[in-house]
């Protein structure tokens, strides 16, 4: 099967200083992969060089397609037709996805609206409200009139990120990017996001990169995962056995805080 994003020798640099080196990684349609790594090992870079969305002062070598068309040095016009269509992005903090003056049900309004235009269907007022609302019960966000009617300041963290979830889903991408999306919120709600997005994966079938730097929680939605040390992959392989049997120190030291960590939660019966 023909990957659906495929990156090859990718590097990523800011000046003379490297920030990803030599990284190759493929996702086939429907796969779920792991991109983990401890803070400032390139992640986040990795999925903005995959998605076109890097600074200009960031220079990018090497091949990432997605969806068959090649990224690196892409025009905007380019990029703007992949987004969305090809791979959509949820990011930790869903303020910065959101616009703070826009009622919520707007928000949703515009990829629905965006992608039935492009799938040639009618963009009429009642099909876009009918799916924002099947958009809003897909998340299981409460009291959807009220939602709908509010602005992001006026929900909680975990709703306002069940909205940029239902916006990625507007979009009805082959590839849904999450980058740490579960991050900002408490463990409570950490748990129940994890869930949705788990689910919505399988229900849709879209292919999955999620990234964090919590082993525990990678370990829950994804079938595949690769390391990231200081920008290079030193690691790759099946949840279970990564986690199971690491073979690289840094994957090891990455097991092993996680289950410190896991032992001082039960120690304090959290
Ligand atoms: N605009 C930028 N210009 C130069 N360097 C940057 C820029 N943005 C990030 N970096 C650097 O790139 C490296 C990789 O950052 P990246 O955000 O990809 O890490 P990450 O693994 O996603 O970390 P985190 O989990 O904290 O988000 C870091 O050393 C960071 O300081």
């Amino acid at each position: 099967m023909t990957p659906l994003l495929d990156i090859k020798g990718l590097d990523i640099r800011a000046g003379d200083k490297p920030l990803v080196s030599d990284l190759s990684l493929s996702i086939r349609p429907g796969e779920r992969i792991g991109l983990i790594g401890e803070s400032g090992s390139g992640k986040s870079m990795t999925a903005m060089a995959a998605t076109g969305l890097l600074p200009p002062s960031i220079t990018v070598a090497g091949s990432i397609t997605l969806d068959g068309q090649q990224v690196v040095g892409a025009t905007d016009r380019v990029m703007n037709r992949l987004r969305g269509v090809a791979a959509a992005v949820v990011f930790q903090e869903p303020l910065t996805a959101l616009d703070p003056l826009m009622k919520i049900g707007r928000q949703i309004a515009e990829p629905v609206r965006r992608r039935l235009e492009r799938d040639g269907g009618k963009a009429t007022k009642e099909a876009v409200q009918r799916e924002v609302r099947d958009l809003i019960d897909k998340v299981a966000l409460p009291q959807p009139d009220r939602i709908i009617n509010s602005y992001p300041h006026e929900v909680s963290g975990g709703q306002r990120q069940r909205v940029a979830i239902a916006m990625a889903l507007a979009c009805r991408p082959k590839l849904l990017i999450a980058d740490e999306p579960t991050t900002a919120l408490d463990v409570t709600t950490q748990a129940e996001i994890l869930k949705l997005l788990d689910q919505l994966v399988r229900e849709t079938g879209m292919a999955l990169l999620f990234i964090s730097h919590d082993l525990p929680v990678v370990a829950q939605v994804v079938e595949r995962v690769l390391v990231l040390k200081n920008g290079i992959a030193v690691e790759e392989g099946l949840v279970g056995s990564v986690f199971g049997k690491p073979q690289h120190n840094y994957t090891r030291t990455l097991v092993e805080a996680a289950r410190l960590f896991d032992e001082a939660l039960g120690a304090t019966g959290s």
